[in-house]
């Protein structure tokens, strides 16, 4: 494919930047087309066997308070018809291996294929296969049910109450983020811990926190090699065969969730108590795979079966939109226009939800990781921006702390804002769920239409050299998500998915691998080699004067 500004629709845009996008005040808009908001607002509907609604439940993406009209919604499809994103779209449904820098398929959404579509790659059936997506659904099905059950028991005949979770990166955000998005339908009689640091305290507390007849070990990697996962569950082991005795037994009380069986051997887990993946899985996608066994403990398999559902319904949606009403390829063009053609660096993720405290950070895995890249596809540097900076943190806390800088600041700062009308605890005779959904309507009603000098003035009382610090220049772009019902596991499933796609569809006109992750390589390799320093006389070799300076510090210090 060809680098996106060499595409006619590029050079098109940046014409129509300079003499429309630049000049669009969104309140006039909207004054202008009464019919603006059902212009740009679009709508999936999970249905009602999976969704938390007995309706079924709309998911609305009001893309309207974005920096955009009719024409630049129709130049920025032309940019991705030129780009090849429904090309690109389709060779990775296709099982094609257009992850090109480690001659991969990009998988993922065959494990939430519900509906059982024919999935092949390299003409295997990976839906039916052994070792399969059924198979080891299947299998966390089975050892879910016994483990909630009880039927499971470890090594003094006990319930299994706490499961530890171990792993890092993908192998940790997503079931993360999803037990706590579900935690409404977690079972109360399970604690759970998710330790990912290398940081002794992370895997110290959680252990501190758990009895070892009634733990259960979860070891979640896919390659099993990655240097704080080994670490912490070796020292998870030891700590279980020392306040065992000796006497407890690995294959009750500890699982792999992985692709790599040799290791999961080697460990001293039981292949049988393995569930596993396949290489085409890559880690910030994995949480619809077997590393999502967290999850399926906690929430049973009926909701993370509508959890693959909901995704599942995504993925058709935008397999099957057009591109102009393509939920997910809108979200990834309004990303390229306000990167490449505003300088926007950023994009801010706030959900008006408690339950999605850590969607953001989930979603900084997703994208970043995703296209945090320079290179394109003809191994040259992209002449334009690539992946922003991701951030986000639930509201309303967010807007008591750096919405300062979102309504006042200097930078251009597209927002996502989501809310769920309906709250899994309405407490206060809704009270508070009026109050959120007031904060969500009221904040993107602000970023769009500020507040003039006039404005000001007009209050009163305020002294004239205050007045230019109580202006707010608005016209902030916001895309507001609405999940017409609760968030439940359907819902929850298709915004990731809104999310994954969104984040594909920006990769494939920027002509970037989004799925690789060549740029966590570097500091891993340079740990390895100070790690032996730090144990070593001196203060390492070859280093800069301030790394050789800090170690030598540290080792001091430290008493090392
Ligand atoms: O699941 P494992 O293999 O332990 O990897 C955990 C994480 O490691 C990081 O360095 C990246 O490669 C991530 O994409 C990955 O999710």
């Amino acid at each position: 494919m060809a680098p996106a500004n060499s595409l006619s629709a590029w050079s098109d845009l940046q014409a129509h930047h300079e003499s429309v996008g630049k000049t669009i005040v969104l309140k006039d808009a909207f004054k202008s087309d009464p019919k603006r908001f059902d212009k740009f607002t679009r709508k999936v509907t999970l249905p009602a066997d999976i969704s938390s609604g007995s309706n079924g439940t709309d998911i609305i993406f009001d893309f309207s308070k974005n920096l955009i009209t009719e024409e630049t919604l129709d130049k920025l499809v032309k940019l991705a018809e030129e780009a090849g994103v429904e090309k690109k779209r389709d060779a990775m449904f296709a099982g094609e291996k257009i992850n090109f820098t480690e001659g991969r398929a990009v998988y993922h959404p065959a494990l939430r294929n519900v509906t059982n579509q024919p999935m092949k790659v390299d003409g295997v059936d990976v839906m039916n296969t052994k070792g399969g997506v059924n198979e080891v659904l299947e299998h966390m099905r089975v050892f879910s049910e016994q483990v909630r059950s009880g039927e499971w028991k470890g090594y003094t005949g006990k319930k299994l109450t706490t499961i530890i979770n171990i792993g890092i990166g993908g192998s940790d955000l997503g079931p993360v983020m999803v037990t706590e998005a579900l935690k409404h339908y977690g079972a109360k009689d399970l604690t759970l811990h998710f330790v990912s640091n290398i940081d002794g305290t992370h895997i110290a507390e959680a252990l501190a926190d758990s009895d070892p007849e009634t733990t259960l070990f979860l070891i979640a990697s896919k390659t099993f090699t990655t240097a704080e996962t080994t670490t912490n569950a070796n020292t998870a082991k030891t700590w279980f065969l020392e306040k065992t005795g000796g006497k407890g037994d690995i294959a009750k009380h500890f699982v792999a969730l992985s692709t790599n069986e040799s290791e999961v051997t080697k460990f001293g887990i039981d292949p049988a108590n393995m569930f596993g993946f396949e290489s085409w899985v890559g880690g910030r996608y994995s949480v619809w795979s077997a590393i999502g066994l967290s999850v399926v403990l906690y929430v049973g398999f009926d909701n993370f079966h509508k959890f693959l559902a909901g995704a599942h319904a995504m993925d058709q949606h935008f397999q099957k939109a057009p591109l102009k009403e393509n939920i997910p390829v809108i979200g990834g063009l309004l990303s390229v226009w306000y990167s490449n053609f505003y300088g926007a660096q950023t994009h801010l993720v706030a959900p008006f939800d408690q339950y999605l405290h850590r969607f953001p950070a989930y979603l900084q895995q997703l994208s970043m990781e995703s296209n945090g890249k320079t290179i394109t596809s003809d191994g040259t540097p992209a002449k334009y921006t690539t992946g922003p900076v991701v951030f986000g943190e639930p509201c309303t806390n967010a807007q008591h702390s750096f919405f300062q800088l979102v309504h006042q600041g200097t930078k251009l700062i597209p927002s996502d804002f989501i809310l769920a009308a309906k709250s899994h605890n309405p407490v206060s005779n809704n009270l508070h769920q009026k109050m959120l959904a007031s904060n969500y309507l009221a904040q993107a009603e602000a970023l769009m239409v500020g507040k003039t000098a006039e404005e000001v003035r007009a209050e009163g009382n305020v002294p004239e050299e205050l007045v230019p610090h109580k202006v707010f220049m608005g016209n902030r772009p916001t895309t507001s998500i609405l999940v017409g019902g609760l968030i439940g596991p359907a819902e929850l499933g298709a915004l990731i998915v809104y999310y994954e796609h969104l984040t594909f569809t920006e990769g494939a006109v920027w002509d970037i691998n989004s799925f690789d992750q060549w740029g966590v390589e570097l500091g891993k390799v340079l740990a390895k080699k100070i790690l032996k320093e730090i144990d070593e006389e001196g203060a390492g070799s070859g280093h800069d004067s301030s790394t050789g300076g800090l170690l030598g510090a540290f080792k001091a210090y430290g008493g090392f």
